[in-house]
């Protein structure tokens, strides 16, 4: 074993080889997943910490952060590896040299489908793909799973559905629905089941049984929530009558164009429930107890921000979440009858694209999630092409981080700016910051090593969605995923044989256990 240490070490003095060492001793137990010890260290030129991206050692023991210690001094970082050694006196030591060590991404936005509808998708592959995309932490959406998560029941069944399935942590957000709008001692029970907090559809779902709550809804739950502390997630469109149709009628457009889809859900269905969420926050009195905020769902109408900030500076509790897919892909470049791009709301032209991208560069687009929502292949109506078939929803959860890294890259943005996007905000939204989101002393060894230089592998091949369908295939997007550890248990390895270990190394992450 000593000699393979020297081995490797010597390949990589020699330039040989850039795959991080790993120093192996005997250990009495056995971590989950490729790293076999309870106690070690990650060290890189580039830790992204709370107080910005150092040298430094990241100490783990028992799958918690026990020290970030900075490194300093030009000698100690041309070996980064001895200097680990004399700040923790550990001999197990992961040097990844100069690529990013960042806490795990957390996705908040994931359609997992199961229970009820693993031909879609599941937890098993959906969290093998968060995994080999560094995302540690994924939350669960109500619908799509059948039955949704609507009931108390349902939450412990959702919760039960993880045993033995998920390879990264998972969360769920209970589904708020007229039905249970109104039964607070329902609600309360879905929080202490472990739901860490609620969605809602303010326009069709697309999921009969999940269908959307109204403006009295809102406004009737808005003070339960205040007083529990949660967050509340809304799909925000709004439906501009309740007989309209809201979906593509396909009578005079050509459903094979992107463009007759995107005519039918304008921006003004957004800015008007998004005005409507901003006018329940200003009648609502009631005191509200920290962890409480509105969070609009994916924004895709940068015209609606106008209307978020004024209203922040106003103090009212209101975040906002965009996706990967809508800064990436503008609707003039949607291929005839290309339905993998189909989504809710929309992917909207260029110029709107680019004004998303500043509100993500200044920091008023708190947070991005991938709102996951794959379907099997047949559903997308690909061989007719035709967009008002076709299910609304893109599958892109293994591509969240080169997804987000590649624009941010090209403006100049370092990676501190996808570390808030994606960790340290989800944390906050999630009621996790004192456990996930940071890479500081205590918080769980959640950490995803990245290559901001080489391309992310977004071949089919590589791809752990169930069904391979994806806008994402083939484009070349900055942002390798090295390696990912969720609570210090290594899930994913570039370096190792078989690069996913095998071992399902999650554990459901529960509200009245954070
Ligand atoms: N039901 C569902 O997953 N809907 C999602 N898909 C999409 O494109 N937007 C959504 O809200
Ligand atoms: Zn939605
Ligand atoms: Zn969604």
């Amino acid at each position: 074993m000593f000699a393979a240490k020297i081995l490797v070490e010597r390949l990589q003095d020699a330039g040989l080889i850039e795959v991080p060492q790993w120093v192996p001793f005997l250990a009495a137990r056995t971590n989950c997943g490729h790293v076999k010890e309870f106690e070690y260290v990650i060290v890189s030129q580039n830790v992204v910490t709370p107080d910005g991206t150092i040298s430094a050692a990241v100490q783990i023991k028992d799958g918690r952060i026990a020290a970030v210690k900075a490194i300093n001094g030009e000698a100690s970082r041309a070996n980064l590896t001895h200097a680990a050694f004399l700040l923790t006196g550990l001999t197990s030591i992961l040097d990844y040299n100069d690529l990013v060590v960042g806490p795990g991404l957390i996705d908040t936005h994931v359609h997992m489908n199961q229970p009820g509808r693993t031909s879609w998708e599941g937890m098993e592959t959906a969290t093998s793909a968060a995994a080999v995309g560094g995302i540690t932490t994924v939350i669960d959406m109500p619908l799509n799973s059948d039955p949704t998560t609507t009931t108390v029941a349902l939450v412990e069944k959702k919760i039960g559905a993880t045993r033995g399935e998920i390879k990264v942590d998972m969360g769920v957000w209970g589904g708020l629905v007229p039905e249970n709008a109104g039964d607070h001692s329902m609600l309360r029970g879905m929080l202490d089941a472990g739901a860490l907090g609620f969605k809602s559809f303010m326009i069709p779902s697309g999921i009969d049984d999940f269908p959307s709550v109204n403006e009295t809804h809102i406004k009737a739950v808005l003070p339960f929530l205040k007083s529990a502390g949660v967050p509340y997630y809304l799909h925000a469109e709004l439906k501009p009558s309740d007989d309209s149709p809201g979906e593509c009628s396909g009578d005079e457009a050509d459903p094979r164009m992107h463009a007759s889809w995107l005519a039918t859900r304008p921006p003004s269905m957004e800015n008007n429930a998004i005005k409507l969420l901003i006018r329940a926050l200003e009648e609502n009195k009631t005191e509200a107890r920290p962890g409480f905020r509105i969070h609009i769902a994916h924004l895709a109408d940068a015209g609606s921000m106008a209307d978020i900030q004024a209203a922040k500076e106003k103090g009212l509790p209101i975040s906002v979440e965009t996706c990967p897919h809508y800064l990436n892909f503008a609707a003039e470049d949607v291929p005839e009858g290309a339905t993998e791009y189909k989504c809710a709301p929309p992917l909207r032209p260029r110029a709107n694209q680019e004004r998303l991208w500043e509100f993500v560069m200044d920091g008023r687009i708190d947070s991005i999630g991938t709102d996951h929502s794959p379907s099997p292949p047949d559903m997308k109506h690909l061989e007719e092409g035709d967009f008002s078939k076709a299910w609304g929803g893109i599958s892109g959860l293994q591509y969240g981080l080169p997804g987000t890294w590649e624009g941010l890259r090209k403006r100049g943005a370092g990676p501190e700016v996808l570390t808030k996007l994606w960790s340290t905000f989800p944390a906050q939204l999630a009621g996790l910051q004192h456990k996930k989101g940071a890479l500081k002393a205590g918080l769980d060894a959640d950490i995803v090593v990245w290559d901001p230089e080489a391309l992310a592998d977004t071949s089919e091949e590589a791809l752990q969605h169930r069904h391979k369908l994806t806008p994402y295939t083939g484009l070349p997007l900055h942002g390798r995923v090295a390696a990912t550890f969720v609570r210090g248990h290594q899930v994913f390895s570039a370096a190792a044989k078989k690069p996913l270990a095998p071992q399902v190394c999650g554990k459901p992450v529960l509200r009245h256990k954070l």
